[in-house]
């Protein structure tokens, strides 16, 4: 049976609240509907840095110590508002929605102690909005030893199948921190890689009082410090083998010296692309196909790089094959909310790292 599912996502790089439709069985993408986003003001996305910042140190997932209370109320809220604007936006009732897939905030993720924390209410959000909400994709799949992330390959499968290229072709997603879904035949592998843009945010942000490089248009104007970069990749999570994940703030350690703004945004942009090859060598064979999704593909700097760095292989934009770049983790919470009401995997050894391949979800019901 075909499903009309929203998703929802709230990804690492704090800037809003992604919000997608799609019909499904949780196996085909029968039809993709339209795309909405909910940006976090200034002084929630402050509170989100906050929330971050604070849960370094949870010892438990349930646990809302200091400002976490009041950072997940302000999540389901901002994401309740973009359901209602969305609804009202494209003419649409509560009950044409079947299934609502709901990410929520990830505030820590430390899958080696089995913990990984998304903040938001999904019981306040099902009765807010009148709709079933499925919630905690990741909980089971770290509960039995895998990463909890990335949990968007089986959606990246599926919007490939139509594809029918040949040779491995990688999806990758260059949001806060990157991952990539490798797609060769039957074989499905993924990881995240290093960062995505949230490192070169957080220095725009610091030294430009920028909330991020629109179009790279910063680091075309500076010069890459390929030493800082090579001693960066020494860190032994990028010799790993996948699967393997990151939590945001992973690398916040990683400081550049004192070098002009162009210089560092070109550095950290070219640290991204630089992490996601070196993933390369790790996988059965070379990619033939990359494609770029997230919201790393809108920076011009980071293609340029990416299509020098991953040379044979052809580098395009999702955008250029008709996907919504920005929609894709919104719409893949969607399909993983479809895939769970029936029961289906959402992880897998090769993705995640779980034993076997693995459902989850947990359902709030109005
Ligand atoms: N016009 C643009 N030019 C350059 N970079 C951009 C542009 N628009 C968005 N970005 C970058 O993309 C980021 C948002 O990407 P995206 O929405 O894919 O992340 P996310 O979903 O929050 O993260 P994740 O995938 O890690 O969960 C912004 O923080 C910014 O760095
Ligand atoms: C724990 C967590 O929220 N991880 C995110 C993060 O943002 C990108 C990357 O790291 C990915 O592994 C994951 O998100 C996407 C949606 C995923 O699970 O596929």
């Amino acid at each position: 049976m075909m499903l009309t599912a929203l998703g929802l996502m709230s990804g690492t790089s704090l800037d809003g609240v992604d919000v997608a439709m799609i019909e499904t069985d949780g196996r085909r993408v029968n039809a993709l509907g339209p795309s909405g986003y909910r940006p976090y003001t200034d002084v929630e996305r402050g509170l989100l840095r906050q929330a971050l910042y604070e849960a370094a140190d949870l010892p438990d997932r349930a646990a809302r110590p200091g400002c976490l209370r009041e950072a997940e109320r302000v999540v389901t809220s901002a994401h309740a508002e973009a359901v209602a604007a969305f609804t009202a936006q494209h003419r649409m009732r509560f009950d044409d929605i079947d299934i609502v897939g709901f990410h929520g905030q990830t505030v820590l993720h430390r899958p080696e102690k089995k913990l990984t924390v998304q903040i938001g209410d999904a019981p306040a959000l099902a009765k807010l909005i009148h709709v079933p909400v499925m919630y905690d994709f990741r909980a089971a799949d770290v509960d039995a030893g895998g990463q909890g992330a990335p949990f968007v390959p089986v959606y990246h499968r599926a919007l490939a199948q139509s594809l029918e290229w040949e040779g491995p072709t990688v999806v990758v997603n260059i949001g806060g921190v990157a991952n990539i879904t490798y797609i060769d035949g039957d074989t499905l592998i993924a990881c995240d890689t290093g960062p995505g843009n949230a490192l070169l945010d957080d220095y725009m942000f610091r030294w430009l009082n920028q909330r991020f490089d629109n179009e790279g248009r910063t680091a075309a104007l500076g010069k890459v410090d390929a030493a800082w970069i090579n001693r960066a990749l020494q860190m032994p999570f990028f010799s790993l083998p996948p699967p393997k994940s990151l939590d945001r703030n992973d690398f916040e350690r990683l400081k550049l010296g004192d070098i002009p703004p162009e210089d560092g945004a070109a550095t950290l942009t070219a640290f991204t692309v630089a992490a996601i090859a070196r993933v390369v060598p790790l996988l059965p064979k070379e990619p033939k196909n990359w494609i770029v999704a997230g919201g790393g593909a809108r920076n011009l700097t980071m293609l340029r790089m990416l299509r020098e760095c991953l040379q044979p292989a052809t580098v395009r934009a999702a955008d250029t094959l008709g996907w919504a770049s920005d929609a894709i983790e919104a719409q893949a919470f969607g399909f993983l909310a479809a895939r769970g009401l029936k029961g289906l995997p959402l992880s897998y050894p090769a993705t995640t790292g779980v034993p076997f391949p693995m459902t989850g979800g947990i359902i709030a019901r109005p």
